[in-house]
């Protein structure tokens, strides 16, 4: 598995039903803003199918063990549902359909022509061994076939799940559907379908919106002071895009501490000594705390770990004047309100971190055109896509005087909103 162990804590930590009940709340401001009407609001505020099933699989001493996954479809008006199946002990139902809320949102943000969905099977990975995994996989695929497909809903990795699972789930759809269906899932190894540019394209979103925001904030990249909270996928990266910007990472983490240097870090050299879980810090001594860390006086500020770590507690003392959320769910409404009133301006997570779906819907249009396009390609149309809906929703928050969260959930309901009107179903 190449994901990481601290990723156990993001499930962990976080307060998923406030996630829900939060994001419901923004989603109910963002259609009042819009003029739509109560009706939409409860058609929108919860996902339209949840499938449970249940996965026998034998295991390695001989055994059949149980397991329970789900697959979550948020609202399929716009078109095909899409999102990342999570492998993880402690995935909740409300969790997962919070989850499914926020890919539609950030469809709808970068304007691809998709719903949200999200799927996921309580299981410890981590635990199993490459046979039992790959049955887990393919029994999966069985139990959910009848509501998934590349024309129906697109699954995708998430924490726990990778290349190689996604290339035995393609392998075992192609079979029940007896054709070669690689646009059933994205993700998967270059050599079945999968696109250039993907393992980085969060980070390389997360970029483009930083590079943006300071841009707006009259802040020169070269030189600037960058603190990114978590060193894995994202933070990794984003990271190395910083440094190769001009950019100086003053401040980095992970699970078990804080690295700061005020002249900035050997990105190349800590990149290099990181292990497969994103950690790094244990190797040294003169470490930080993470609460330190996200307060240190630095010009941007990326928080790209965990949910629900910048809150009414700590907000007050951020430095930073910009920042961009590359983790999922990372600052509370009320820590967004303080900064909010402090003048800081907050990229939110369903924009900054839009660019993973975004290559995920590439990879599925060259699947479908069975033509595939270079790793430059790849990067001008991501390029082209974050700018635009970076601009979007930065100019929404201006002129209506709004925080650019409420301003994304505006973008990001918008398209969904407006197909369900005209499908006649509200
Ligand atoms: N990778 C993507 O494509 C992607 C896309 C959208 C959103 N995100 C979000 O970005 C965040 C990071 O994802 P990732 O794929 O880089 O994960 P990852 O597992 O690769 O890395 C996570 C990093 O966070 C650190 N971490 C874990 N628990 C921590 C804690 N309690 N305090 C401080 N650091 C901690 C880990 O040590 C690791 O360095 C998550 O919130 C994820 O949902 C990722």
């Amino acid at each position: 598995m190449t994901t990481q162990k601290g990723t156990e804590n993001i499930t962990k930590d976080v307060k998923n039903d406030d996630i829900l009940t939060s994001t419901q709340k923004i989603i109910h401001e963002a259609l009042e803003k819009l003029g739509y009407s109560e009706e939409v609001y409860e058609l929108l505020k919860e996902p339209m199918r949840t499938l449970i099933v249940k996965i026998p699989v034998r295991m390695d001493d001989g055994k059949v063990k149980v397991f329970t996954g789900y697959r979550v479809q948020h609202n399929d008006s716009v078109g095909p549902t899409k999102g990342g199946i999570r492998f993880h002990p402690n995935v909740t139902e409300r969790e997962i359909q919070a989850l499914a809320i926020w890919m539609s949102l950030k469809c709808g943000i970068v304007n691809v022509p998709y719903g949200g969905g999200k799927g996921a099977i309580i299981c410890d990975p981590r635990t199993m061994s490459i046979r039992e995994l790959e049955a887990l996989s393919r029994g999966y695929v069985r139990a959910v076939s009848q509501i998934v497909g590349p024309t129906k809903d697109i699954p995708a990795p998430d924490v726990f799940t990778n290349s190689q699972i996604m290339a035995w789930m393609m392998d075992e759809y192609s079979k029940i559907d007896q054709f070669n269906s690689p646009g059933f899932i994205t993700g998967k190894p270059l050599v079945l379908g999968g696109s250039h540019g993907r393992e980085s394209a969060t980070a390389k979103g997360v970029t483009i919106c930083i590079r943006e925001a300071a841009k707006k904030r009259g802040i020169d990249l070269k030189g600037a002071r960058v603190v990114v909270q978590g060193f894995g996928n994202a933070g990794g990266y984003l990271s190395k895009f910083m440094h190769d910007a001009g950019a100086k990472v003053i401040g980095i983490s992970d699970a078990y501490g804080a690295l700061y240097d005020p002249d900035g870090l050997d990105i190349d050299y800590l990149l290099d000594r990181r292990d497969s879980f994103g950690t790094v810090t244990n190797l040294f001594n003169n470490t930080i705390t993470n609460k330190e860390l996200l307060e240190l006086d630095c010009d941007i500020l990326v928080p790209a770990a965990i949910g629900n770590q910048i809150t009414k507690e700590n907000a007050h003392n951020i430095k930073a004047d910009i920042i961009v959320e590359a983790a999922n769910g990372p600052t509370t409404a009320e820590a967004t309100a303080i900064l909010t009133e402090l003048g800081k301006l907050i990229v939110p997570d369903v924009l900054a971190s839009a660019g993973g779906v975004t290559v995920s819907y590439f990879e599925w249009v060259q699947n479908n055109q069975g033509y595939y396009w270079s790793e430059e390609e790849v990067a001008e149309k991501l390029e082209d896509i974050m700018v635009r809906s970076f601009e979007n929703i930065y100019n929404t928050a201006k002129t209506r005087k709004i925080d650019m969260r409420l301003a994304a959930y505006m973008a990001g309901v918008r398209n969904m909103a407006e197909a369900c009107r005209f499908r006649g179903w509200v």
